[in-house]
């Protein structure tokens, strides 16, 4: 007999599906029956996995219009947001009331707390699925629960999250700052958010020997234990889920990347990637060049934007640049690379630790300021080089960090390889497997 049915509906983003689609492939193997609600032009990033369920009935996408610019809002990703609550809340109630077998939860995006009140319509618990860190979830909704105003000290503090971490003004949530209250955007965006913390229950893409402070931080405001942490999630090593197409085709072949890199010595090769969406200002850009130029150091550069005229050819035989979708997991993975300068989107963040690679730090916005404190304050595997656009390193200081990186005996890659071998304990019998056993378990126990 087959486990219970769910819906699954992931946010339209890459940063956003991956990870939920990751978690999918490991409900459905686990038995039970999964419809994804997915969009046309996202349908492609689901065939790698309904391929690997090819002759199951139990895997099925349930396609939706995309929603088109509503005018709702002016910021791209409100106005999406509203967009696919105004267009999918009605064709989900009705795709509901139709299925023979309809699901018994949602599954949904933090980004889509509107369908807390869908499920709530249907008499359905619905799961939040976080896809970014357990700390940075209590910072963004804490947030908006507190609403701080930017009048008194230069900081803003959260004292009731563990270790009352502080940041900047420029570091708390863009949309947080740039709208006033009372706006209807901004109105909109905190109640979806404030929708996440009464939903039945969360699922994090984290693990407790990462973040069990915050787990059990999210677990004691949330009231309940439904809080579960079942990460890293993460395509398989046997290429079923085909890493290098993982949320987009690779660039260039993947083959190509493997030969250059099969080239080079152990933990010698830098990898630089600011994630699927961050476009690096010109300043930005520049800098990066000239430290990656200066350093003398070998590294793989996945670029989204203009590169400095000639710049390929003076990197010639040492730096592979990329334009475009690089196939990330599969060039961490390779022994090669030894050091991940990333902008600490949290999917990234996860895969260089799985990976025991040390990290370079440059958040740009969102919760990477949090993920960077994490890798470099609580876990000692990062350093930092850069703050979004208000530090960008100077060339000769970037060099001497990137050189300096490759060191065997670092510190931060002693404790990298550790923090790896717990990230994969975790999923190979380890908590976050205990976590996702629970989490079958409560989800066959509804269609009792
Ligand atoms: O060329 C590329 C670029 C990205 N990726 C993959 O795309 C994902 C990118 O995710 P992430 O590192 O989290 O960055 P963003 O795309 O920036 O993700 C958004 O969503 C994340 C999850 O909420 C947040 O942590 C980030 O701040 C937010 O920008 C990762 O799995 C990468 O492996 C590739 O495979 N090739």
């Amino acid at each position: 007999m087959s486990g219970a049915h769910i819906l699954v509906y992931p946010y339209l983003s890459a940063g956003h599906i991956i990870p939920l689609l990751d978690l999918t492939h490991r409900l459905h193997t686990r038995g039970l029956t999964v419809t994804v609600v997915v969009t046309p032009n996202n349908l492609s990033l689901l065939n790698p996995l309904l391929s690997t369920h090819a002759s199951s009935s139990t895997l099925q996408p349930l396609v939706l219009p995309s929603p088109q610019p509503s005018n709702f809002s002016s910021n791209r990703l409100i106005d999406s947001m509203h967009g696919l609550r105004l267009l999918h809340y009605p064709l989900l109630l009705q795709w509901f009331s139709s299925h023979p077998s309809p699901p018994v939860a949602i599954i949904s995006d933090f980004f889509l707390g509107w369908t807390h009140q869908l499920a709530t319509e249907l008499g359905l618990p619905r799961v939040v699925f976080s896809p970014s860190a357990a700390f940075a979830f209590a910072v963004q909704h804490q947030t908006w629960i507190d609403s701080p105003k930017n009048d008194g000290p230069s900081t803003v503090s959260f004292p009731n999250i563990p270790g009352s971490p502080r940041y900047p003004w420029h570091q708390i949530s863009h949309i947080y700052r740039s709208l006033k209250e009372g706006d209807p955007d901004r109105e909109f965006y905190k109640s979806t958010l404030l929708a996440n913390l009464v939903s039945w229950g969360v699922v994090f893409n984290s693990f407790s020997e990462l973040e069990g402070v915050y787990i059990d931080h999210v677990k004691k405001e949330a009231g309940h234990d439904r809080i579960w942490a079942v990460g890293p999630l993460l395509p398989p090593d046997d290429d079923l889920m085909r890493p290098a197409n993982r949320g987009g085709s690779s660039s260039v072949p993947c083959h190509e990347v493997m030969t250059w890199l099969d080239a080079r010595r152990e933990h010698s090769v830098v990898y630089v990637c600011f994630g699927s969406r961050a476009e690096l200002t010109r300043e930005q850009t520049d800098g990066l060049a000239a430290g990656l130029e200066k350093s003398g150091v070998h590294f793989i550069w996945c670029v989204r934007g203009v590169m400095p005229a000639g710049y390929e050819e003076r990197v010639a035989g040492r730096g592979f640049v990329i334009n475009g979708w690089a196939p990330q997991v599969e060039i961490l993975r390779h022994r090669a690379v030894g050091v991940f300068l990333t902008h600490c989107g949290w999917n990234s963040t996860l895969e260089g630790i799985a990976a025991g690679v040390v990290m370079l730090t440059w958040p740009t916005s969102a919760d990477q300021f949090s993920n960077a404190q994490l890798l470099v304050e609580e876990l000692g595997v990062g350093v930092r080089v850069g703050d979004g656009t208000e530090v960008i390193p100077e060339s000769g200081e970037l060099a001497r960090i990137l050189a300096e990186s490759l060191d065997e005996n670092r510190a931060e890659r002693v404790r990298a390889n550790k923090l790896r071998d717990a990230a994969l304990t975790a999923v190979k019998g380890g908590s976050s497997d205990k976590d996702l056993d629970d989490f079958v378990l409560r989800l066959n126990a509804l269609s009792k």
